[in-house]
């Protein structure tokens, strides 16, 4: 089993944890009615896409979701939450270098809790049982989501059991045999169908497309034909999956909580690389995390 099928198998464990330790964290994470930005790279960037519409959705206050290296630095926070796994990603230390010492009062959710990292930020949670051996990020990403789902009061134990349901399934038929993937989500679950696309390219050079179901058909929707699929995270916009149909391309209906249909996703990413074989573990170009060195900064 490659490091990155073990790690994802266990997230229906990590979940669990992740939401009985959430009333520990409460100092570190935001309170109701603050301004809040959530940021991170990657993998952290969509799950940062993920809480910010879920906590905004809750009515827990105006709440937006940055690439680390993007961060509006005219706008004002209450907090500012990085999510990294590594801790050592060079964007978000430099986010968190320069809120030093600004209103904005800083969290870092990590899995390691002895990088650069810890020091950096004002607050800290550390989820190491959810760190991993993988570059592909699969139940750290998820984890850190399920904590802050939990934090909001959103989380629910039938998310774990339709986890296991996502891992004791079969995928779709056909589904592994395709050339392009599009995947759909609508509020908090545009993030996942956003990490759901970068899975797929990380671990298995698929080309893939994600975007907001209701844009997906002011263009997007020419690419798809038959050969290709579009999977819907969460709940579709009428006439939807009609529509993919009528092109040849495979409809997926996202029919478990969005997070584990994620799970789905994830297995995908690691059938269509042992279909294509290729080493989910050993991804092209990518390392664990991208540590900018003052030379390569210079250079890149
Ligand atoms: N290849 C990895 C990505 O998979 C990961 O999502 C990103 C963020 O890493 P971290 O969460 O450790 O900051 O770093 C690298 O780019």
């Amino acid at each position: 089993m490659t490091h990155v099928e073990d790690e994802l198998t266990s997230q229906p464990a990590c979940w669990t944890r992740a939401a009985e330790e959430a009333g520990r964290h409460r100092d570190a994470l935001p309170s109701p009615g603050e301004r809040v930005a959530v940021v991170g790279c990657g993998t952290s960037y969509f799950m940062a896409q993920s809480v910010a519409a879920l906590r905004e959705g809750a009515g827990q206050g105006e709440t937006d979701a940055f690439a680390a290296s993007e961060f509006p630095h005219g706008r004002s926070y209450d907090r500012v939450v990085a999510l990294t796994r590594s801790g050592t990603t060079t964007e978000v230390l430099d986010l968190l270098g320069r809120l030093k010492g600004t209103a904005a009062r800083t969290t870092a959710v990590t899995a390691d809790p002895a990088t650069p990292v810890t020091t950096a930020a004002d607050d800290l949670v550390v989820l190491d049982f959810a760190d991993e051996r993988s570059v592909v990020q699969t139940r750290f990403a998820t984890t850190a989501l399920t904590l802050l789902r939990a934090h909001l009061g959103l989380h629910s134990d039938s998310v774990v059991a339709d986890a296991r349901t996502a891992l004791s399934t079969d995928l779709p038929r056909g589904l592994v045999a395709c050339t392009q993937f599009t995947f759909l989500g609508r509020g908090w679950t545009v993030g996942l169908a956003n990490e759901a696309g970068l899975k797929m390219r990380e671990a298995s050079l698929s080309w893939t497309e994600a975007y907001p179901a209701m844009e997906y058909r002011h263009g997007p929707i020419s690419i798809t034909t038959a050969g290709t699929a579009a999977w819907m995270f969460g709940e579709a916009p009428d006439g939807l999956a009609e529509q993919v149909r009528a092109t040849g391309g495979l409809w997926v209906g996202g029919v478990l909580d969005p997070l584990a249909e994620l799970v789905r996703a994830q297995r995908l990413a690691v059938a269509v690389a042992a279909a294509r074989g290729l080493d989910p573990d050993r991804p092209r170009h990518l390392t664990r995390s991208v540590i900018l060195t003052p030379d390569a900064a210079e250079t890149a």
